[in-house]
């Protein structure tokens, strides 16, 4: 394990910044995959986190020498770096948040199911040793195919008696992040203002941006809703094209990774009004997970919003999802409790 300390730095910085240090409760967040292309930029994003007091960077290679180099910031938290199965419990311990972003990314011409077979394996041995290790923590899904690894963690859980539906939230963040982007530059609006609901779940048509109830209000022409709606859906196809069989979204998943786990964590610390849109347990439709929009509080989920009023169009949208949504979601139940 490697761990740079950099504590009575950071105590000052935070008073500085007039935060009283009392009123900042300790938060260890560990990030699983913190080697690869969106741990690196996450785990600093996380670094630049004045909510978070430790952070453990956690791969089954090369975390020692991101964890140097992060840890080098001036700012609050300790940074360990732990490499390999045997330093996972100690990179879990005492967690609040863990963030998984461990697995393979897609190539040009796969979709994000493709990714089941490698992924799954992965997302179930993380989640036995959260289950084991820091079974009280919010855990923070990333790796793909999201639709099917939340109910796989889910049922890993369930297994070993410590699922807490209110905890397990699939990260849809980045949908959101990209129809505001969108949006903001057909409706001319300024980005900063904007904000677009983003329901249903995380891959192609099972993304479903929610223009109708997009703020500032635009009055958008149908055919430019359609378009917004299409390229949001196929947002994540088009970075892993233009990476060319590179990986795919990194830096904005990384982006949008830190933005989730942040408002996490000031729902642990009792900010009200938290809310942001994840992909979790849910009665909003028959389906037994769904991505809306979710208050965030104290023990994670404190309420999951309905959908609000839907256009029609949103609303052909929604029944279309549905059997792709329910056959990804049975796809990981069934895996996580066969193999
Ligand atoms: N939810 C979302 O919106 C998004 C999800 N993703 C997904 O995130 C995942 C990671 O993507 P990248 O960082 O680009 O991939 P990457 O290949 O660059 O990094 C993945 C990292 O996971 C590590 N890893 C593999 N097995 C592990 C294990 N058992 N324990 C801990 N770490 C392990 C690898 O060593 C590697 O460092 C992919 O599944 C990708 O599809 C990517 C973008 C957006
Ligand atoms: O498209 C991918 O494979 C990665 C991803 O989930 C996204 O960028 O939304």
């Amino acid at each position: 394990m490697f761990r740079s300390v950099a504590r009575s730095a950071a105590g000052k910085h935070l008073l500085r910044r007039g935060y009283a240090t009392e009123s900042v409760p300790d938060r260890k967040v560990a990030v699983l995959g913190a080697a690869g292309g969106i741990g690196q930029p996450l785990a600093l994003l996380m670094k630049l986190n004045p909510l978070v007091s430790r952070l453990a960077l956690y791969d089954i290679a090369n975390t020692p020498g991101v964890a140097a180099d992060v840890s080098h910031v001036n700012t609050r938290s300790e940074v360990a770096g732990y490499v390999g199965e045997d330093q996972l419990k100690q990179a879990l311990e005492g967690c609040d948040v863990v963030i998984i972003p461990a697995g393979v990314p897609r190539k040009p011409g796969m979709t994000r199911d493709d990714l089941f077979n490698i992924n799954a394996g992965i997302v179930k041995g993380l989640c036995a040793a959260i289950a084991k290790y820091c079974p009280n923590a919010l855990v923070n899904m990333i790796s793909n195919p999201v639709n099917s690894t939340v109910p796989i963690a889910a049922e890993v859980f369930k297994k070993a008696g410590t699922y807490d539906e209110k905890k397990l939230f699939g990260v849809t963040t980045l949908d959101a992040v990209r129809a505001k982007t969108f949006y903001a530059g057909k409706a001319k609006a300024n980005v900063a203002d904007v904000n677009v609901p983003v329901v249903g779940g995380h891959a192609g048509i099972t993304i479903l941006p929610l223009f109708s109830q997009a703020t500032p209000k635009a009055n958008l022409p149908e055919e430019d809703i359609k378009a917004l709606t299409k390229r949001t859906q196929d947002g994540g196809t088009e970075v892993v094209e233009a990476k060319a069989g590179k990986g795919s979204a990194t830096l904005s998943m990384a982006y949008a990774g830190a933005i989730f786990a942040d408002a996490c964590l000031k729902g642990l610390n009792g900010v009200p009004d938290v809310v942001e849109c994840s992909f979790v347990q849910s009665t909003v439709t028959e389906l037994p997970f769904f991505a809306s929009k979710v208050r965030l509080g104290k023990n994670g989920v404190e309420e999951v919003m309905g959908l609000g009023p839907l256009s029609d169009y949103e609303q052909a949208g929604l029944e279309s999802l549905k059997p792709e949504l329910k056959a990804s979601i049975e796809k990981g139940i069934k895996f996580a409790n066969q193999n």
